[in-house]
């Protein structure tokens, strides 16, 4: 059988998943291209892919099947440069931009009878960048939004599916404009706002420095996001600008009505507010993998003892179960501390709370 020539253009975090997951499938050439020499070197070192380009034409005109991984302007100008090519055989384009409407505009210019493009977003990531934090599980039941265009077929479809099938991702297909509100409304915007909570507790602790230590506990949790990668998230606020612009509006009127209320001491109708706010909050569905991936933490209490944090570790490792993150969250001498590690999944999650109980110790999964 002869092999299909896949090319991740960008080897970082979500290229480099997307290629240790596609890997396994044996009638895949699959070639990398970045313009990083050591990221490069480490895809070519650790085998996560078979060959590698620094020049990005070199690589594509050879590939059956291109898949855009770099950030979302980035891939804006690859797509320019493909309009430059000619393209002697057929080609499936697709990306993974978190914002679908600037890729799938420049993509509707391509004018090469042989490029089949099909908008693509696998929904889940980490406040990790790079080809060192990819992971080979990282897509496993997130969603995968594919946007298929006049330029594609239902086969060219298929046909990426089926490339993308070891990643165990669930595809469902979205106008791009579609996906941008939805994406601005439950990811975009709430990360500015996550960044903004972190400003003002910034701000705030030149009046009281311990405002620090206070929040270590839920505050860390609510701002978790704020914590990603500012490069590619000031990429995404500017390439999804007119939808972010019209959240700012809303958010900012909703905040002056909510300042009047408390203003005035409408103590029922913030009752009501918060009462809304928490019936539809439960009403999503906790158990599915949404849009932002949910965490799967598990607090264990510690207590402050030399290799105390060893022995929860090699635990786990001896049942197999990888650890994503590990966080201290508060440790003082001699009394217990709490950590804080983070799975990939509820599996993993599960499994490490029954070990860690099965061995007398006291844990907790958030709800
Ligand atoms: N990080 C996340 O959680 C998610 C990110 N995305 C999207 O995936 C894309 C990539 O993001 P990440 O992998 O997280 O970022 P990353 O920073 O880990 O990787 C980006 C890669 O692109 C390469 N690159 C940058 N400029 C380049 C250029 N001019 N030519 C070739 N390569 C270039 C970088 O060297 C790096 O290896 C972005 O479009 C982002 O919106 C989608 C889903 C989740
Ligand atoms: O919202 C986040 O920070 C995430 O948890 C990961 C993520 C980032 C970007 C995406 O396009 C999709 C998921």
């Amino acid at each position: 059988m002869v092999k299909q020539t896949v090319l991740i253009a960008g080897l970082g975090l979500i290229g480099g998943s997307l290629a240790l997951s596609i890997r396994e499938t044996k009638e895949v050439r699959l070639i990398g291209y970045d313009s990083n020499y050591s990221t490069l070197e480490y895809a070519k070192m650790n085998k996560i892919v078979d060959d590698v380009y620094n020049d990005f034409t070199e690589a594509v005109v050879q590939a059956d099947i291109c898949i855009l991984a770099a950030p979302v302007s980035v891939t804006v100008d690859l797509i320019n440069i493909l309009n430059k090519l000619t393209f002697k055989k057929s080609i499936i384009v697709t990306d993974v931009g978190s914002v679908k409407g600037p890729i799938m505009d420049v993509a509707s210019k391509l004018d090469s009878p042989n490029i089949a493009f099909i908008g693509g977003h696998p929904m889940a990531g980490s406040h990790k960048k790079g080809i060192q934090a990819a992971k080979k599980h990282l897509f496993e039941n997130a969603i995968y939004v594919l946007s298929p265009t006049d330029s594609s077929t239902e086969e060219d479809l298929e046909r990426l599916q089926a490339l993308l099938t070891p990643t165990k991702s669930k595809f469902i297909i979205l106008e791009p404009d579609e996906h941008d509100e939805m994406t601005s409304v439950i990811s975009h915007f709430p990360h500015l706002i996550a960044s903004s909570l972190v400003h003002q507790a910034r701000n705030w602790q030149k009046t009281h420095p311990y405002i620090h230590k206070l929040a270590a506990g839920g505050f860390r949790d609510i701002t978790r996001i704020a914590s990603s990668n500012p490069l590619m998230w000031r990429d995404i606020f500017f390439q999804n600008r007119s939808k972010m612009s019209r959240l700012m509006d809303d958010w900012i009127e909703e905040m002056k009505q909510l300042k009047n209320l408390i203003d005035t001491g409408e103590k029922t109708q913030i009752e009501k507010y918060l009462e809304q706010a928490r019936e539809y909050r439960d009403g999503l569905d906790s158990g599915k993998q949404g849009a932002i991936p949910s965490y799967y933490d598990v607090y264990v209490d510690i207590f402050d003892q030399p290799g105390a944090i060893l022995k929860v570790i090699e635990l786990l490792a001896n049942h197999d179960i990888s650890i994503n993150n590990i966080e201290i969250l508060e440790i003082r001498e001699g009394i217990t501390g709490v950590l804080r590690l983070s799975f990939q999944n509820e599996n993993d999650q599960k499994l490490s709370q029954a070990v860690l109980k099965k061995n007398h110790y006291d844990t907790v999964i958030e709800e």
